[in-house]
């Protein structure tokens, strides 16, 4: 390991890294539960024990936490479950001013232990910097999978281009500087998926939106893995939680995954 004078953090990226190659695996699975106060602890165990030795990532989505009783508790809980070396990414679409980001910040890495969080940019690339701390990472929200009426994300730039592809700039301006921003864009539209993947060829893309959104896969992984296989994680939520054996659904999606990704490799 290179010597650069300062305190070495291995960075969530390295970690996220060698738990792909390690579980051979491109799957984030998305802890968003629904169910009884006094039943979700034990299916949430369920789930990560189930899925763990096929996921990439864990995804708990902090709404649905922060909705029960005592949820920042649950939360703290849930991710002390997963095992160490499985990344795990906070969905918390955080975006304030940079001390009140701070202050997310620090819930997030140090009251609930998560290793990265989604980060939303509207307020500007200080709201986004406090996460991007050592050995941490951060997913910026670039083209989200939803599919609102008016969307500030789809406003046509004079330039050329549309709003989203100038937060994916600003995504990548500061993964030069800090080398752990990557960026959220949506399974729902492939073609927005591949203009995001050609301006930012080498981050890591959390891709929500396969299943109940109906986002295809194929067009998905064609449109945003890189070429050498890498660089997405393909997010699954309720399709798992719902599924009577959320090992095996897991296990699905990954070799579903994996079926299309030498194929892309040689295309
Ligand atoms: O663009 C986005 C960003 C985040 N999400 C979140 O991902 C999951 C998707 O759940 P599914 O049940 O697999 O549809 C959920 O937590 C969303 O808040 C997103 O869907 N799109």
């Amino acid at each position: 390991m290179q010597n650069l004078g300062f305190a070495y953090h291995p960075s969530s990226m390295e970690k996220l890294i060698q738990r792909v190659q390690q579980a051979d695996s491109l799957v984030c699975v998305g802890l968003d539960p629904i169910g009884a106060d006094d039943q979700v602890l034990a299916r949430l165990h369920e789930v990560i024990d189930q899925t763990a030795p096929y996921v990439a990532a864990f995804k708990p989505n902090l709404a649905f936490f922060l909705s029960r009783p005592d949820g920042v508790n649950l939360l703290r809980i849930v991710i002390d479950r997963v095992p160490k070396d499985i990344p795990v990414i906070l969905d918390g679409k955080f975006g304030d001013i940079a001390n009140t980001a701070e202050h997310y910040a620090r819930f997030a890495y140090e009251v609930v232990g998560a290793d990265a969080v989604t980060v939303n940019p509207y307020m500007g690339d200080d709201a986004i910097v406090p996460f991007a701390q050592p050995g941490k990472m951060v997913f910026v929200l670039a083209k989200t999978s939803n599919k609102p009426t008016h969307s500030l994300q789809d406003v046509a730039l004079t330039r050329g281009g549309y709003l989203s592809d100038l937060a994916a700039g600003v995504a990548k301006e500061l993964d030069n500087q800090h080398h752990n921003i990557g960026l959220v864009v949506g399974a729902t539209n492939p073609e927005a998926l591949a203009r995001v993947r050609q301006a930012c060829p080498d981050q890591w893309f959390l891709i929500p939106g396969i299943g109940a959104q109906g986002g295809d896969l194929a067009s998905t992984l064609q449109a945003g893995l890189r070429p050498d296989g890498q660089g997405v994680l393909i997010n699954s939520s309720r399709a798992i939680w719902q599924a009577a054996d959320a090992g095996a659904a897991a296990r699905e999606l990954q070799q579903q995954i994996n079926s299309y990704r030498p194929a892309v490799i040689n295309a």
